[in-house]
This record gives C-alpha cells, sequence and structure tokens, in this order.
C-alpha cells in the first residue's frame, strides 16, 4: 500500500511542472468566480434610501409651501408629519431636517467630521469676504482650523476673558447709571442690551480711546446694520437654490448686502490703519484699549500673506474673524437678554424668586460683581429656561454633509444642506414636561447634566461637536452680568396700556417681534451704588 502511494506520489512529482501551469490557470479562474460573486454580493445589497418628505412642485421643490416667517416652526410641523429625519427639495438644493436628540447625536458625535461642514449662501460669503471668517468656511479648509484656535485659544482663553472682566462691568455699569438719569421713561431693552454688549465687545477689540470721527460714526449704525445682516441671511434667495440665475440677483440681496460690507470694509480699515500709524510700540499695545493686549493687537502680531495656506493668516481672515465677533457674538447676547426679560414679566411670581436671590446673594448696598453669579442659581436656571423657549439660533448654523453616509436607516448624499431643528427638541412633549410652560424649576435639580457645552443632545443653545460655538464663555459670562445687573438695579413694570407678548420674528437670529419696552424704577438703597 505504502509502495502504490509513494510511486504515485513520485509520479505526480515528476508531472507537476506540467501540473504547476494547469492549477495556475485553475486557481485564476476560481478567484476570479470568488471575486465576481463577492462584488455582486456587495453591490446587491439594498443601498438605504433617502429620507420621506413632502412632495413639492417640479424646479422649485417645497419653497413655495414654507413661508419663511419662522422656518422652525415649519420645520417642526413637517417634522409631525414625515419624522425626525426628513428631507424637502429647496429649489435645486436638498435639504435634511433632523429634529431628534439621538439622531442630533448621530450626526454631530458619531458622524461629526462629515456633518462640519457648512454651505454658505451668496450673502453669506458676500459678508463675510468670501467665507473667510470662521462661521461659514470651510471644515477641510487648514485656514478654518487657524482661525478657529486663534480666537478660541488666542483671544478668547480664560486669562484674557479674566483680564477683560474690569471692561465688561464698566460698560454693563455705564448703562445701569445711563437707565439710573433716566427713570420714569420707558427704555427699549432689546437695544439697550445691544449697546452694552456692542459697547463691552468694541473695548476688547480695539479699545475705545483715540477711534477717530469716521469709526465712531460707524459705530453708532451697527445695531441697524446687524440687523440687517442678520435679516438678509436668513430671507431666501433664488441665486442660491437656482446658480444659474445667481448673476442676476433678481432680489438684489447680493446688492444690499456688499453695501452693508463696504461700511464694515471702511470701519475695519480705519481701525487697522489708526493702529498702523500708532506712534509708538507702547502706544499701539496700551493705547487704543487701556487693556494689555486687545483683540486687534492679537490678530495684527499674527498677520502673514505666506504661500502656505496651513499657516497663512491674511487680513481678509483677520477682519473675518472681527465681523463673526462683532456681528455673531453681540446680537445673539442682546437677543438673549431682552427674551430673558420678557419671560419673567410675562411670570411675575418667577421674577419675585430672582428679585430676592438677587437681594440675598448680592444684597441691596452692593452691586452685582461676577463673583456672584455662580451663587445665582435661579436667575441661571431662568436663563436656561428661555434659551429652551427661545434660543437664538433655533436651527444652529446649517450644516452640510460631507460626505455620502447612512443616518436613522436612510441615505444623506453629499452636498446636502443639514439643519438641525434644535427647537423642535426643546419644545418636544416626549422630552421635556409640559414643554411650552415656562418652568425654570426643571433645570435647578440637574445643573450639570443642562450645561451649554454640547453634550445633551436634548438641549444646544451653543450647538455641539467641533462646529460648537467658541464664543460661549464670554457670551455666558456677559449675559449673566449684564441680567443680574439689570435685575437687581431696578425693578420693571410696563408702560400703562401696553401688553406683553412673545411672538418671534424670524432671521439667522430669532428675535421677538415687537420690542419689549419697559419702564426703571431703583431699587438699591444708596444712590451712589449708580454711579459708573
Ligand atoms: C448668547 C450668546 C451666543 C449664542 C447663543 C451663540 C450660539 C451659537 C451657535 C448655536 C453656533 C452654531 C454652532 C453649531 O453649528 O453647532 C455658534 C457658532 C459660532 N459662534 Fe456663537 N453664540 C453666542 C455668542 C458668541 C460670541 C460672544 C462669539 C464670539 C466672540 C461667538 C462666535 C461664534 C463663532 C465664530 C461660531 C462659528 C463656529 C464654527 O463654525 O466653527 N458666539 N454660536
Amino acid at each position: 500500500m505504502f509502495e502504490i502511494a509513494y510511486s504515485w506520489f513520485s509520479r505526480w512529482l515528476n508531472a507537476s511542472s506540467q501540473r504547476d501551469g494547469a492549477f495556475s490557470i485553475l486557481f485564476a479562474i476560481l478567484g476570479i468566480c470568488a471575486w465576481y460573486a463577492w462584488v455582486n454580493r456587495k453591490s446587491s445589497k439594498p443601498i438605504a434610501p433617502l429620507p420621506p418628505g413632502p412632495r413639492g412642485l417640479p424646479i422649485v421643490g417645497y419653497l413655495p409651501f414654507l413661508g419663511f416667517d419662522n422656518l422652525h416652526h415649519a420645520f417642526t410641523d413637517l417634522a409631525g408629519a414625515y419624522g425626525p429625519i426628513y428631507k424637502l427639495w429647496l429649489g435645486s438644493k436638498l435639504t435634511i431636517v433632523i429634529s431628534s436628540p439621538s439622531l442630533v447625536k448621530e450626526a454631530v458625535r458619531d458622524h461629526d467630521v462629515a456633518f462640519s461642514e457648512r454651505d454658505p449662501s451668496i450673502a453669506a460669503r458676500v459678508i463675510t469676504f468670501g467665507a473667510n471668517n470662521i462661521v461659514f468656511d470651510s471644515y477641510s479648509s487648514p485656514s478654518w482650523r487657524n482661525k478657529r484656535r486663534i480666537l478660541a485659544t488666542d483671544m478668547l482663553s480664560n486669562a484674557n476673558l479674566n483680564a477683560f472682566y474690569g471692561l465688561r462691568r464698566e460698560k454693563v455699569m455705564k448703562t445701569v447709571w445711563d437707565v439710573y438719569k433716566n427713570v420714569g421713561k420707558p427704555f427699549d431693552i432689546g437695544e439697550l442690551a445691544f449697546l452694552t454688549t456692542i459697547n463691552a465687545t468694541i473695548g476688547m477689540m480695539w479699545g475705545g480711546k483715540h477711534r477717530g470721527r469716521e469709526v465712531a460714526k460707524i459705530e453708532g449704525h451697527f445695531k441697524d446694520l446687524s440687523s440687517q445682516i442678520m435679516v438678509l441671511l436668513a430671507r431666501p434667495n433664488i441665486s442660491d437654490v437656482f446658480p444659474s440665475l445667481a448673476r442676476f440677483d433678481m432680489q438684489g440681496i447680493e446688492r444690499e448686502m456688499k453695501k452693508i460690507l463696504q461700511s464694515f470694509n471702511q470701519l475695519f480699515d480705519s481701525v487697522i490703519e489708526l493702529r498702523d500709524n500708532a506712534a509708538s510700540e507702547k502706544e499701539k499695545v496700551d493705547g487704543m484699549s487701556g487693556q494689555k493686549s486687545d483683540f486687534l493687537q492679537i490678530l495684527l502680531g499674527l498677520h502673514n500673506d505666506s504661500e502656505d495656506s496651513a499657516t497663512s493668516f491674511t487680513m481678509k481672515h483677520i477682519k473675518g474673524i472681527l465681523m463673526d465677533i462683532l456681528v455673531g457674538g453681540t446680537d445673539t447676547t442682546s437677543t438673549m437678554t431682552e427674551w430673558v426679560m420678557a419671560d419673567l414679566m410675562q411670570h411675575p411670581e418667577k421674577m419675585e424668586k430672582v428679585m430676592k436671590e438677587l437681594c440675598d446673594v448680592v444684597g441691596l448696598n452692593n452691586t452685582v460683581e461676577e463673583f456672584h453669579l455662580p451663587s445665582l442659581s435661579y436667575l441661571n436656571a431662568v436663563i436656561k429656561e428661555s434659551f429652551r423657549m427661545h434660543p437664538p439660533l433655533p436651527l444652529l448654523f446649517p450644516r452640510c454633509c460631507g460626505q455620502s453616509l447612512t443616518l436613522g436607516g436612510y441615505t444623506i448624499p453629499k452636498g446636502s444642506r443639514v439643519f438641525l431643528n434644535m427647537w423642535s427638541i426643546n419644545m418636544d412633549p416626549n422630552i421635556w414636561d409640559n414643554p411650552s410652560k415656562f418652568q425654570p424649576e426643571r433645570f435647578l435639580n440637574d445643573t450639570d447634566k443642562f450645561d451649554f457645552r454640547g453634550n445633551d443632545f436634548r438641549y444646544l443653545p451653543f450647538g455641539a461637536g467641533r462646529r460648537m460655538c467658541p464664543g460661549l464663555s464670554l457670551g455666558e459670562k456677559m449675559l449673566a452680568l449684564l441680567l443680574a445687573s439689570l435685575l437687581h438695579s431696578f425693578e420693571w413694570k410696563l408702560p400703562q396700556g401696553t401688553e406683553l407678548e412673545l411672538s418671534s420674528k424670524f432671521g439667522l437670529v430669532v428675535k421677538k417681534k415687537i420690542p419689549l419696552r419697559l419702564i426703571p424704577v431703583p431699587r438699591l438703597t444708596n444712590p451712589k451704588l449708580y454711579k459708573e
């Protein structure tokens, strides 16, 4: 038996050279068949469908049905019919709207990179020097990373924010003094908050001194200019949804935005020129701001026109960042001040609790300081509740999907515009008890859980993920100091014959439709406390 096997094996070995060729061919054929079967198996795997959504008209899609009065409300109504993820065509743009915490989490945590792109409109590109700011620059652009790092770590570092506390306090106290001088007269709370915030912001950016008449003149128009920007940014533009028609600028949005840009450009050129012409280095650093190093000084110190896009930091980048801070940082904070005051006026029993807390923590013989703020737990809960009911950016800033992927079982194609409808989540009765009721107490027991830091996907007033707001700390500090000071220094009353209402006006930042006007009555025991 052994011999037979041996002889068979030796014959096989002798013939192996002929067999080698045959075996190679056989293996090649088997390999090709296996590969073919594998490829076929992959491609026959069902591709996830697009999300459901309403039918629109040919060419214009769902645009004519949206009614852009309060886009976040319209999107919420559609979620009722199509669920927490749906699509709609706005002209030629595929738009995806997401409105559940688990899907928001999938988008901004699990697929954070893919959803970190933006898709700026024409108006947004114009006003940001060609998307050279942070808000609208592409995530994949090396300059976005660089700019965001400069803003978050160089300009808004804790040390810098602490160094600017004196300035914030000075501007808030100036407002309190201005109000005190006019007690008995009604004040537009949104305007008051805007002026305070813009004065503090300008102080941090390039200081208040030696600005020149030209700069002061443009600064005087800031409120109008920034309101116009917010409205134009939110207005649907035919040029965006039909790019082939962009050159006609049929609604004149691009033209209007270019006019506003001119004012800002002139302002930035003037302050930069003034800084460049400052006689000495010492004057450059101290003269404009009275602070150790203002934002403009930091930015100009980093200016370079290098060819390398990863390290270059051009004048357009500098102006883009200044624009983000001026427009993005001030309108949000002042709008929120007005909403909180309106909510408290609507609920006198909550207002009373806030006033009592201020008496207990600060005392009527004292003015509010930043160190008091963490102890004002009821006021902090009120602020959180107002953020829930009136987030200034209810749809955050729209994202764009950077690569095709599957989310919630649906395909999201590359290039789709994605809205995260946080307002809809904030008002969802499955998530919040009695969501249309103003109830700050819901935030009292769980202070860590509902912070603003983007960790709880039910509550994201400052966004989440790589695109989350880098101005959170500054916004939070400014808002709390201003509110606490206004509420501690005065009792506020509605002018006789007026009624309070809480309807909103849509823009990129959602404001109160009818400005809140209130009459102050002094509360502090010593009139000297009102002096700046
Ligand atoms: C109450 C005040 C503020 C609120 C409610 C707010 C809210 C937001 C929100 C919701 C976003 C979008 C986040 C996302 O897409 O996930 C954002 C982005 C941004 N915010 Fe704020 N913000 C405030 C104050 C500020 C301040 C004071 C600054 C600057 C000093 C600032 C600068 C920015 C910038 C540059 C971005 C874009 C970030 C990026 O795209 O990488 N914000 N903010």
